[in-house]
């Protein structure tokens, strides 16, 4: 089969493989058939000539989902985002005048509103410097991805305690500047040495003061370790860019994308070798993430990305709700908030297999030693 990537650079107009770019530019089959957004041509969709990739796309589960249709009958990407339980609302610019702008519309509602809308401003910029099809060519000439579930298997294996990925991060909105001497290259090296399975390095410019050329750097310094790109994904270009990077896995929030997004990501992924992170705060989202087929690594937040309050309880509570189905999944990585041996403890009893950790390590003289500190006892490596 002619993968969705190679149609992408290949054949087809490049607006219609971002379900998520601010326009919302509906699906594949509208881009290549004029007017087929609307019901009667829709029947075109089944046109297609068995040997072309549009039969392949017609009859694909994600270009047939409720999903595309609402976005073919015209509903704003917010709609379809809120009828999913999303409280993350895009910058979406009115598309005729009749939908106005809207007062509320104007002031984001919370840090991690403020963050998304940053973002689509910073995306649509870098895509003008450097456009999609660039970055996918760059994107080839990537040092080879890395196995990072294998990784965090391996040291969860080898060290009976959660494997560990150490955040590379210089700030964050909730707790400001956390490191004044930031060398991300010894941080990570130091993190390595002492034994993190993988590490996360922040790429946001605005709200965390990190960088893709942190993520390049630390990749070219001889780090082993696979590389998660934590960026605030709304755009299939982000995630090429992370991988020309040389990143092995990026993040992406269910706070933040519809499902459709969510496959669609995934399989681009997929295709360029590397591992989505998909990150959870509740129920609701890890409902929906569960349904999600391909699904490897899901993570919890115990950090509410809208109020910044920290709850380990919160991984407990949602695998005593949903723990057999989430192991069967996968990989559950515990997120945020974890300072000692008992926090560790209390999320690797409640089932997570890996922990995401970044302040009580940052905030310390020697980031890498703070690790046997957290965990009670040397690593491994
Ligand atoms: O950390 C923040 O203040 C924050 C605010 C808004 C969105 C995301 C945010 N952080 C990203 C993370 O989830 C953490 O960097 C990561 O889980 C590590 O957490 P911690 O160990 O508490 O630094």
């Amino acid at each position: 089969m002619e993968s969705l990537v190679a149609a992408t650079s290949a054949s087809l107009p490049r607006a219609a493989f971002s379900p998520s770019s601010s326009s919302r530019t509906p699906s594949v089959l509208r881009a290549v058939v004029p007017g087929s957004g609307n019901a009667a041509a829709r029947g075109v969709r089944c046109a297609a000539a068995k040997d072309s990739v549009f039969y392949e796309l017609e009859h694909d589960e994600m270009f047939n989902s409720a999903e595309v249709f609402q976005w073919e009958s015209g509903k704003s990407i917010n709609a379809i985002a809120a009828a999913q339980g999303i409280r993350i609302r895009r910058l979406c610019r009115p598309r005729y005048p009749s939908e106005g702008t809207g007062a509320d519309r104007a002031v984001p509602r919370n840090i991690l509103e403020q963050i998304i809308w940053d973002k689509e401003v910073e995306v649509s910029q870098r895509k003008a410097k450097k456009p999609l099809q660039k970055v996918i060519e760059a994107a080839q000439h990537a040092p080879p991805p890395r196995d990072f579930v294998g990784a965090l298997d391996t040291a969860h294996r080898r060290n009976g305690v959660p494997a560990l990925i150490a955040e590379v991060k210089k700030a964050s909105p909730s707790r400001g500047v956390l490191r004044e001497h930031f060398n991300p290259v010894e941080i990570a090296q130091s993190y390595q040495k002492n034994g993190a399975a993988c590490l996360s390095i922040l790429t946001d410019e605005k709200h965390f003061q990190g960088s893709f050329e942190n993520m390049e750097t630390v990749r070219n310094s001889g780090v082993k370790c696979p590389l998660l790109c934590k960026e605030f994904v709304i755009d299939i270009w982000q995630i090429y860019y992370a991988r020309s990077k040389g990143a092995d896995a990026v993040l992406l929030i269910a706070a933040v994308l519809p499902d459709l997004d969510i496959k669609y990501m995934l399989r681009i992924c997929r295709n360029l070798g590397m591992t989505a992170l998909i990150e959870v705060h509740d129920e609701r989202e890890l409902d929906r993430v569960l349904k999600i087929d391909g699904v490897q690594l899901i993570g919890i937040n115990n950090r509410s990305l809208e109020t910044f309050e920290v709850d380990t309880a919160n991984t407990t509570m949602l695998l005593e709700r949903r723990g057999d189905i989430i192991r069967n999944k996968g990989i559950l990585v515990g997120e945020s908030g974890l300072f000692t041996p008992e926090d560790v403890s209390y999320v690797h009893n409640a089932g997570v297999s890996a922990v995401l950790v970044g302040e009580s390590l940052l905030t310390r003289d020697d980031p890498g030693r703070a690790i046997a500190g957290l965990f009670g006892k040397e690593l491994l490596r």
